[in-house]
């Protein structure tokens, strides 16, 4: 089941965090720019190009401690098709160095086109009989707020391919509870639909207790967090928001479970951007990514009681 080759990999590197590759072009090293610019000149080719290499020398240097990436579809769609290809190569890349890649789409749609997203991003999809793969990624993030039918195409590609998706339950943004935090009868919207990954993970359950359906639930919400630990003992949380969005490694920490697993927290600008931030040499981006994912590791593990396999 795709959690527990998630889980394996956190218990592994000890390491409960996902590095996101939201790579705007202005966070790429000029030396890299530089050099695409005068081989393909100012073109979508270029950018995408660029973000490639940018993304190659993170993965090389992330891979032995981090357990997974969270590629946002959005940074590759913004350079047309070079920037998908560029999403393929990157989600392939990560997978042949072993590490586990969520890709994030906060796909949504009613049932027979889900089914298309789903063939897409997790599964197979037929080209007349031919099963061809088509992005490949382990885990899709996905909006839950259609319902059933726009989940369970998902469902069937999990367990035929071992996959999983993460859905939105309180997202870590500000207006998040402009609607999440309503309440239906005496239950808040994201407790529902919590409820709902629950019921909708039973389908899929992997062997450490966790299912293939995960949530995602904000860093910046701490109490939701906890809130959400105790109230879904089988769902595995996705937690952005840590780092450049202001959630911090004491709040992440309650979404947890007593074996420090049970979530993954996700930093995207904080890591690809360290090397600003640090006013290194840009050459040296890769190596300060790298000394990010230590530093955020550190941070969060220091408020675990420990990583490790349930008894
Ligand atoms: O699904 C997500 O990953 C997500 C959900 C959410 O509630 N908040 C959120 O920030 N994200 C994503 O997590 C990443 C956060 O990026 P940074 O704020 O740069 O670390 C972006 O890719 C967001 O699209």
């Amino acid at each position: 089941m795709s959690m527990d080759r998630l889980i394996e990999n956190i218990v592994k590197t000890q390491n409960p965090s996902v590095v996101g590759l939201d790579p705007k072009l202005e966070y790429v090293p000029e030396f890299i720019k530089e050099k695409k610019f005068k081989k393909y000149d100012r073109t979508l080719k270029a950018a995408a190009k660029a973000i490639l290499e940018f993304n190659k020398c993170i993965i090389d240097e992330i891979h032995d401690i981090c357990p997974a990436i969270k590629p946002q579809a959005a940074y590759y769609e913004m350079y047309g098709y070079e920037g998908v290809k560029t999403l393929y190569k990157t989600i392939q890349y990560a997978k042949e160095k072993g590490m586990f890649v969520m890709t994030d789409g906060k796909r949504n749609d009613i049932g027979a086109t889900m089914e298309a997203y789903a063939a897409a991003h997790l599964g197979l999809t037929d080209v007349g009989g031919e099963k061809i793969e088509a992005f490949g990624a382990d885990a899709l993030t996905v909006n839950g707020y259609l319902g059933s039918d726009g989940i369970n195409p998902l469902l069937e590609q999990c367990k035929l391919y071992d996959k999983g998706i993460f859905v939105l339950v309180k997202t870590s943004n500000k207006s998040s509870g402009e609607l999440q935090d309503l309440k239906i009868g005496d239950k808040t919207v994201y407790a529902t639909m919590g409820d709902m990954c629950e019921k909708w993970g039973s389908e899929v359950m992997g062997k450490y207790g966790y299912s293939g359906v995960g949530a995602v639930v904000g860093a910046t919400y701490p109490e939701q967090l906890a809130e959400m630990r105790a109230a879904l003992p089988h769902t595995f949380f996705l937690v952005p928001g840590y780092g450049a969005q202001g959630g911090g490694a004491e709040g992440v920490s309650k979404g947890f479970d007593k074996n420090g697993l049970g979530a993954i927290v996700n930093s995207s600008r904080g890591v690809m951007c360290a090397y600003k931030k640090e006013e290194c040499d840009e050459q040296d981006f890769a190596k300060a990514a790298r000394r990010e994912v230590i530093r955020m590791k550190e941070d969060i593990i220091s408020y675990l009681p420990r990583i490790a396999f349930p008894d």
